[in-house]
């Protein structure tokens, strides 16, 4: 039997308590900070990771506040369509229905009841004062009544609740747990060949917070001397490639990034822009283009490489401001910028020996760092990217010279955006497709081939895809 230490007596009888007024609302700053944001996202589509930390600044957000404002609204923009099912399930109304001020609050809470560790009353208790100063008392109350039907269950059993059975739509109930939009969850399922444990690892690992990779600019400093100086590690594929803690600063203040010879850039990018390098050609290899450049980190990149073989890049853009942000990257480098559209650049056909086409897409590969990007992606998007993704790599097919090669990239494993442009393309162009992934030399789990595609939950990378192509 356990004991329990017996009450201390009391020295004076019990005070009566006073009728007292209602307590008035305790607002916090983080909650207030995280609720800011998920305002902006939503009202004029912002991106919570700009939003945010400008917010703290200016706020003076400092420490566990800061912290727990991050965690709160990252993790409310990546929960958001789930943390909806759960909310309209508890709600007498449609969610169309329901002011929309309302229903950010209501997000803060249901993601503090369901994925923090943060104790349920604590929970509703603090979202209803930020209710009642930000909407007014009465809606506080719906909110009130709502949130505490959200925490009679946990995580695990709404998800049992909502999500369809795990036998008969593996996909449906993946894409619940792990709170990913259904036609997501199906693009991953297709490209890896998998409805189970890689499925399900691919999709937790996009509520990951990316470690910040490093590139050592060729010719300037060695990943080894930048390892030391940054205290990362030597990163395990690009060889110029290294990995930073998590935690370890600001690399905007480290001393190589500032003076240049080193910049943040994911390994995953760095190894798309190094494989278009490698393949050997015979004859001339002096003129290199970049057709989708801005805002320039694999410009800068080939520009470094070009810089020690006696090649020159041209790099093209379509936006006037990230052609300007490709100047500013490739600085000091044989590489010359030009804004135009990469469709009609006015370059000769056949004078290129190599083209990176680093295609707009719908950057499904990099859903870890950017945390409403999920729920703000639509499957209707894909249709008018393949096609200006088709016409791209067609445009570089007739820019290369025969013999010469072509890398089609794009942060995106989407089968509509990869293996469907290209082999359309490698039909209509009888051209000659390589297998890539001979040039990720040490690269393990690149697929099935031709092609090579990385993943984040196998290689620490955004998951880049990338196809070589040959004229011929
Ligand atoms: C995926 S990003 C390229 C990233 C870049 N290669 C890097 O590593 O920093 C695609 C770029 O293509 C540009 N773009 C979009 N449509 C284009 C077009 N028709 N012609 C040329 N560039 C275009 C976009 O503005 C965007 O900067």
């Amino acid at each position: 039997m356990t004991h329990r230490p017996s009450r201390p007596r009391r020295a004076h009888p019990p005070r009566r308590r006073e009728p007292s007024a209602p307590r008035p609302p305790m607002e916090d700053p983080a909650r207030r900070a995280a609720l800011d944001t998920l305002r902006a996202v939503r009202d004029r589509d912002a991106y919570a990771n700009l939003v945010l930390p400008g917010l703290l600044r200016e706020r003076r957000i400092t420490g566990r506040d800061a912290a727990l404002a991050t965690e709160l609204t990252y993790g409310a923009c990546r929960a958001m369509g789930w943390l909806d099912q759960v909310i309209a399930e508890c709600s007498d109304r449609p969610l169309s229905q329901v002011d929309k001020q309302l229903l950010d609050v209501l997000r803060l809470g249901a993601y503090q009841l369901l994925r923090t560790r943060i104790p349920p009353h604590a929970a509703v208790s603090s979202t209803v004062d930020l209710a009642r100063l930000d909407v007014g008392s009465r809606l506080a109350g719906f909110a009130n009544a709502v949130l505490r039907k959200v925490g009679e269950r946990s995580e695990a059993e709404w998800v049992e609740a909502l999500a369809p059975s795990n036998i008969e739509d593996p996909i449906g109930y993946l894409a619940t747990a792990t709170a990913h939009p259904r036609w997501i969850a199906r693009a991953f399922a297709d490209s890896l060949g998998d409805k189970g444990e890689s499925l399900k690892a691919a999709l937790e690992a996009d509520d990951d917070r990316p470690l910040v990779h490093l590139v050592a600019r060729p010719g300037e400093i060695t990943a080894e001397e930048l390892a030391a100086i940054t205290g990362g590690d030597v990163a395990p594929y690009s060889p110029y490639g290294v990995r930073l803690e998590a935690g370890a600063g600001d690399p905007s203040d480290m001393e190589p990034v500032r003076e240049r010879f080193a910049a943040v850039q994911d390994e995953g990018s760095q190894l798309c822009a190094i494989a278009l390098t490698r393949p050997t050609l015979t004859g001339s290899d002096q003129r290199w283009l970049d057709l989708c450049a801005g805002p320039g980190g694999k410009a800068a990149m080939l520009g470094a490489l070009a810089g020690l073989s006696d090649a020159t890049v041209d790099a093209v853009e379509k936006a006037p401001h990230r052609a300007r942000l490709i100047e500013n990257a490739t600085e000091g480098q044989p590489v010359t910028v030009h804004v135009a559209d990469g469709r009609d650049t006015g370059f000769e056909p056949g004078s290129f020996d190599r083209v990176l086409v680093d295609a707009p897409c719908t950057g499904l590969g990099a859903l870890r760092r950017r945390p409403e990007a999920r729920w703000r992606r639509q499957q209707s998007d894909v249709g008018d990217l393949t096609k200006l993704q088709r016409e791209l790599l067609l445009s570089a097919m007739d820019l290369v010279r025969v013999g010469g090669v072509v890398a089609y990239v794009v942060c995106s494993p989407h089968l509509s955006e990869t293996i469907g442009v290209v082999g359309d393309v490698v039909r209509r162009t009888k051209a000659e497709q390589l297998d890539a992934r001979e040039f990720f030399p040490g690269v393990p789990d690149l697929g099935g081939g031709p092609d090579a595609q990385l993943w984040p939950h196998l290689h620490g990378t955004d998951a880049m895809y990338c196809a070589l192509i040959r004229k011929i």
